[in-house]
């Protein structure tokens, strides 16, 4: 379980706080009004920012003092981070260990997790020559490698069209989600929510808010929701 704990946020003149735990096997939506502060929570559970007080802990395990690597953790951000001199294998590599090594186990690794993404003998590629739709598929493929139980999305596939970016949406919920991981997701598009959320958290006026449960949120949203929706 994932708890924020009395979490006092503060950047320059930006304060946040959250006080709330998310269930195991959750996909939370982190929404809200633009600056509101949902890739600075993100941050702070990541380790990339220090709360000013206040804890986070997953299992009951307090990770306030851990930097990101250390952390039970694993992110995918919308440009990928995939390096563009590398090889898809190689980048992947890269997601278990800081010199990228390749032996025979970790290829073979490798190659189920690419194909379980739909990118089957695409290893040897280097990201340009994948389309933007094989790039999210090649990150998402980084994230299963590195088997994280929380996985942390900052609006991953903001840059692919629709009908795509639905498609990535339904992969993250099956191979992710599916095996009993914990997904929070900061996503501008309220069909996203829609579409793979159990819950929400609304960050808004400083606060971010418990999760709440998705579809009768947004079936009849309170006001700050209702702005962000365009409703
Ligand atoms: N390094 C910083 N120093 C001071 N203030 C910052 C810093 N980084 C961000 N902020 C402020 O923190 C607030 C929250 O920013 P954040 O990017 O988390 O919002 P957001 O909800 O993710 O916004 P968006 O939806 O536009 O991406 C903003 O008011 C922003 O100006």
């Amino acid at each position: 379980m994932l708890r924020l704990e009395r979490l006092e946020i503060r950047q320059g003149d930006f304060a946040l706080s959250a006080d709330w735990a998310l269930g195991d096997g959750s996909i939370c939506a982190v929404m809200g009004p633009s600056g509101g502060g949902k890739s600075t929570l993100l941050a702070v559970i990541a380790g990339f920012l220090a709360p000013q007080a206040g804890r986070v802990s997953w299992g009951g395990r307090d990770l306030t003092g851990l930097a990101p690597a250390q952390r039970p953790i694993s992110i995918l951000f919308q440009d990928n981070n995939l390096f563009p001199h590398l090889t898809i294998e190689r980048n992947l590599a890269l997601g278990l260990d800081p010199r990228g090594q390749l032996d025979a186990a970790r290829r073979t690794e490798i190659a189920r997790v690419l194909e379980r993404v739909g990118l089957a003998g695409l290893g040897e590629r280097r990201p340009a020559a994948l389309s933007g739709g094989q790039q999210s598929r090649a990150a998402l493929a980084r994230v299963l490698l590195m088997d994280r139980p929380l996985v942390l999305l900052d609006e991953p596939f903001a840059a692919l069209g629709p009908g795509l970016r639905m498609e990535m949406l339904d992969l993250a919920r099956e191979v992710l989600a599916g095996e009993g991981r914990t997904l929070l997701m900061v996503s501008h598009a309220p069909g996203d929510a829609a579409r793979i959320a159990s819950d929400i958290v609304l960050v808004d006026a400083g606060r971010a808010a418990p999760p709440a449960a998705a579809a009768p949120l947004l079936a009849d949203p309170p006001p700050a929701l209702r702005a962000y929706l365009g409703r």
